[in-house]
Formats: C-alpha cells, sequence, structure tokens
C-alpha cells in the first residue's frame, strides 16, 4: 500500500478503529520520537488487560504516572552504560545451553531454557536447575500472551461487551482461559517474593529486582512501591523471553541456509580466540563479523515486525494529515529494515552489508536495532540486555559448532529450507525446523566437556 499511494504513512480504517500505519524511519522519527509526548500510549486489549490481568504490566499499561514509575525501575537497573554487571549471568546461561546443543532433540525447548535462566537470573537473581517450576510457569504465561496478542484472535476486542458473560456460557472459552492465564500470570509475578527474602536475608546477587527493592523509599508507602517492582519485573521478565528465543531461532535457521557466513564467521573466531578458546564480551571488539550477523539477523527477520502498537492521546496534523486523537499506530519495523535505500537487495542474508573495506564496523549504514527494538518513550527497554545476550550466544555457538542439516535414513544431508510463519502473529518466528550442532574440533569438545563439569 505504501507503495502503490507512493505515501510513508497510511491510514486503515476497522470496525470504526483508526490505524495509521508509518512506513519509514523519517515519519516514525518525526511522529513517534519528536511528539513522544502524544504517541506512547497503548490501545486498550480486553483480553489482555481487564480479563487477564496484564493492564497494569509495562507493555500493555497505557501511557500513564503509574508507567512512567515502572518504567524508571526498570530503566535504573538496566542503564545502557553498565551493562557489564549483568554479563557473567548472560555467559552463564550461554555455557549451560552450549553444554546441551550437540544432544538437542529440542532446539526450541532448549533455546527457551537458555533464554528463560538469564532472564530470571537478570531479572530476579534465581538461577533455577533444569526445568525449574518457575520457567516452567514463566514459558507457559509468555505463551498465553502471546496468543492473546494475536490481532484478531479474541473476538472479546471487537465486542467488549462479551467480557459480561458468564464463564459457564456456551462459546465463553475465552473467559476459561482467560482465568487460566490471569492464574499464570500471578503465579510469574509472584516469583519476587523469592527475591524478596533473598533481599532481606543477604544473600541477594544483583538482579532488577534486588537494585529495585534496594531503593524502595522507606518514607513512602512501601506496599506500593513493592506492588510496582513486581510488575515492572514480571513485565521485563515477560518481555525477554520470548523475544530472545526467536531472535536466536531465526539466527540458526539463517546460519543452516548459509554454510557460507558460517565459515566466515569461524574464521574470524578462530583468529581472534585461537584454538579451544571460548568468547567473552571483552573479545566483541575483534569480532566485527559477529556482531554484523546479528544485526543482519534481526534486519532480516525483526523480532517484532510491526512492532507494538501505540496510541494517540490528542488529536494531531502531520504534513497535512489529520490524526485523530485514540487512533492506533503502528511503526512498521519490517518496511524500515528491508527499505532498499539503506539496505540494498534488502531480502538478501548478508552481515557483509555492515562492514567496511577493511572488514570493520560500517558507521554509514544504520543499525537496525533503532528500528527493531521499538520507538520513543516505549523503545524497549531491555535492548542493551537483549543485544550483550545475543551477540555472546551467537560467539559462543559459531565457536563451537557447525550448524548443519539433518541427515536422512542413507545418511545424506537433507536440503535445508526454512520459512517463516506468514500468518499474522505479532512476533514473527521461523517454523519448526531441524538441524545439527556438530562440534567444530577435538579441542572445542574438550572445552564443552570442561563446562558440564562446572556447571
Ligand atoms: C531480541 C530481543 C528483544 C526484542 C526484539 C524486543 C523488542 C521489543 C519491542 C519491539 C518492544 C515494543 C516497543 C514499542 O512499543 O515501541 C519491546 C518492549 C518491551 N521490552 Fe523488549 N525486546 C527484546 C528483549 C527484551 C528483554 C531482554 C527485556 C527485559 C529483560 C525486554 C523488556 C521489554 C519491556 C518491559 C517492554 C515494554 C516497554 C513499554 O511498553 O514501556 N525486552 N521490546
Amino acid at each position: 500500500m505504501c507503495r502503490k499511494y507512493n505515501s510513508d504513512i497510511v491510514h486503515l480504517s476497522a470496525l470504526g478503529n483508526s490505524i495509521i500505519v508509518l512506513n519509514s524511519s523519517k515519519v516514525i522519527n518525526d511522529l513517534v520520537e519528536k511528539r513522544s509526548s502524544i504517541y506512547s500510549s497503548r490501545p486498550h486489549s480486553v483480553m489482555l488487560g481487564d480479563l487477564m490481568g496484564w493492564g497494569e504490566y509495562l507493555p500493555v499499561m497505557p501511557y500513564n504516572d503509574d508507567w512512567k514509575i515502572q518504567r524508571r525501575i526498570v530503566n535504573q537497573a538496566f542503564p545502557p552504560s553498565d551493562i557489564k554487571r549483568f554479563q557473567p549471568k548472560l555467559l552463564s546461561a550461554t555455557h549451560d545451553l552450549l553444554g546441551i546443543l550437540a544432544q538437542t532433540d529440542d532446539i526450541v525447548k532448549d533455546l527457551q531454557s537458555w533464554a528463560f535462566l538469564f532472564t530470571l537470573d537478570v531479572v530476579y537473581g534465581i538461577h533455577p536447575e533444569g526445568t525449574d517450576s518457575l520457567s516452567t510457569t514463566a514459558v507457559q504465561a509468555v505463551e498465553s500472551l502471546a496468543l492473546a496478542s494475536i490481532p484478531g484472535a479474541f473476538y472479546i476486542d471487537q465486542f467488549p461487551i462479551l467480557k459480561y458473560v458468564p464463564e459457564w456460557f456456551p462459546g465463553a472459552t475465552f473467559k476459561r482461559k482467560a482465568r487460566e492465564w490471569s492464574d499464570l500470570r500471578i503465579k510469574m509475578t509472584d516469583t519476587f517474593s523469592v527475591t524478596k527474602e533473598r533481599v532481606a536475608l543477604g544473600t541477594a546477587t544483583t538482579s532488577l529486582t534486588s537494585v529495585a527493592l534496594e531503593q524502595i523509599d522507606l518514607s513512602q508507602n512501601t506496599r506500593e512501591q513493592e506492588e510496582r517492582i513486581k510488575k515492572a519485573a514480571a513485565a521485563a521478565y515477560a518481555g525477554g523471553a520470548d523475544t530472545s528465543v526467536l531472535a536466536l531461532q531465526s539466527f540458526i535457521a539463517l546460519m543452516l541456509m548459509h554454510p557460507e557466513i558460517q565459515r566466515e564467521a569461524h574464521s574470524e573466531l578462530d583468529k581472534a580466540l585461537g584454538p579451544g578458546n571460548l568468547p567473552s564480551f571483552s573479545d566483541e571488539p575483534s569480532l566485527p563479523y559477529i556482531t554484523a550477523i546479528l544485526r543482519e539477523t534481526l534486519r532480516l527477520q525483526p523480532v517484532a515486525p510491526l512492532g507494538v502498537p501505540h496510541l494517540v492521546t490528542r488529536d494531531d496534523i502531520y504534513n497535512g494529515y489529520f490524526i485523530p486523537k485514540g487512533s492506533v499506530v503502528i511503526s512498521n519495523a519490517w518496511s524500515v529494515c528491508h527499505n532498499e535505500e539503506d539496505y540494498p537487495n534488502p531480502n538478501q542474508f548478508n552481515p557483509s552489508r555492515f562492514l567496511d573495506a577493511e572488514g570493520k564496523h560500517n558507521p554509514n549504514l544504520q543499525d537496525p536495532s533503532g528500528a527493531t527494538f521499538g520507538f520513543g518513550r516505549r523503545v524497549c527497554p531491555g535492548k542493551h540486555i537483549a543485544l550483550a545476550s545475543l551477540f555472546i550466544v551467537i560467539a559462543s555457538i559459531l565457536t563451537c559448532y557447525t550448524i548443519e542439516p539433518e541427515l536422512d535414513e542413507h545418511g545424506e544431508p537433507v536440503k535445508p529450507e526454512v520459512e517463516w510463519n506468514p500468518e499474522p502473529t505479532l512476533l514473527n518466528n521461523p517454523l519448526p525446523f531441524k538441524c545439527r550442532f556438530v562440534p567444530r574440533s577435538e579441542e572445542i569438545e574438550e572445552s564443552l566437556r570442561r563446562l558440564e563439569s562446572e556447571f
């Protein structure tokens, strides 16, 4: 539509709702960034907000004073300038993952454990063993959030009156689902009490929750402050886990389809690290190709292609267009990331586009993380943690393994073909695929054995 009407701003009308789609960095910057005081709310969702109870949690709540306070809690714990304090936690979760990849029979499950391990540790300072019930609850709660966020998944959002239908009423399965999913939210939010106890005992490790608890103002209502920390922590936990898994799934799928790019990455890693050594965060400056792979993965397959919708809270005029208060605003990250002017041959997976002729970072090319983590005041507060965790896990997987196609019954490699889900989901996921993680050398196998014995 953007091309057809030669406009990077498009208006849609659906059941009386006004939807504005912004298709270029320029309009997104002009509106969602520069006029962020009126472009930062969220559309109301009956299913997510009222029935499942997520209405007072960061990703779902409207732009108000409570949002600002909860947002500050997360920003103070994750200042972009000081992600270092969480690096050991990210490294530890990555090493746990490395140990199991060679024998994996369910990649998605293993990636979920990695993401929940590091988010649980970063948000609550908890390091559970294996399939701990805390992770299981969180996986289910996040799954329920994702299902309820699928546009049009529940009629209730188009016909809010249905929320008064009793649970036993024929066809009211959405109400039973909402109750079960709300129970999961409550259980997950309660993870807070584990950290609170540890902080009181002096045994807590640094986490979003411990940092926030230490900053509680004892002269004010402490119960209210704790409630906000609880919700901010649960939002960060929920916001971080699924998204990171999807980014990593896309990376693995792209590596499977591009052995030539794996070879290039292996060569950079071997030169920078030497035989048998695993990467650490301090290696990042000498691994520009790995960073380029991360950027290109997020660009080609953005995790949230249409971002998360914002809501305009005041009438506005832009370039002669009237934008009514209450319009839903969709910042089209996909369109920004596939813009041919910035990224020639945008559908091609080509990490080298982010490097200059000497193989260093190309400062003239837009880093797609400016679009893939959202915009304005609602920009993802976990962005820097997410980028750090993805860098270390990508560098570590490529150091240890070659990602290869599965073998057929004759021992021949099956041609890898991965497709991404064409359904209108909020998050972009590759459809299920199989692959093998083949250790790259005996030295690496030895390092992996050492890791296993350490954990
Ligand atoms: C690859 C990983 C990730 C991606 C692609 C991602 C992407 C996003 C996007 C697109 C938004 C919506 C921004 C907007 O409304 O404009 C968002 C919001 C959010 N993200 Fe992330 N995210 C990731 C990881 C994380 C992590 C690791 C955390 C926390 C540890 C986190 C916590 C949140 C929270 C709490 C929000 C809601 C912010 C608000 O509404 O004010 N995310 N994220």
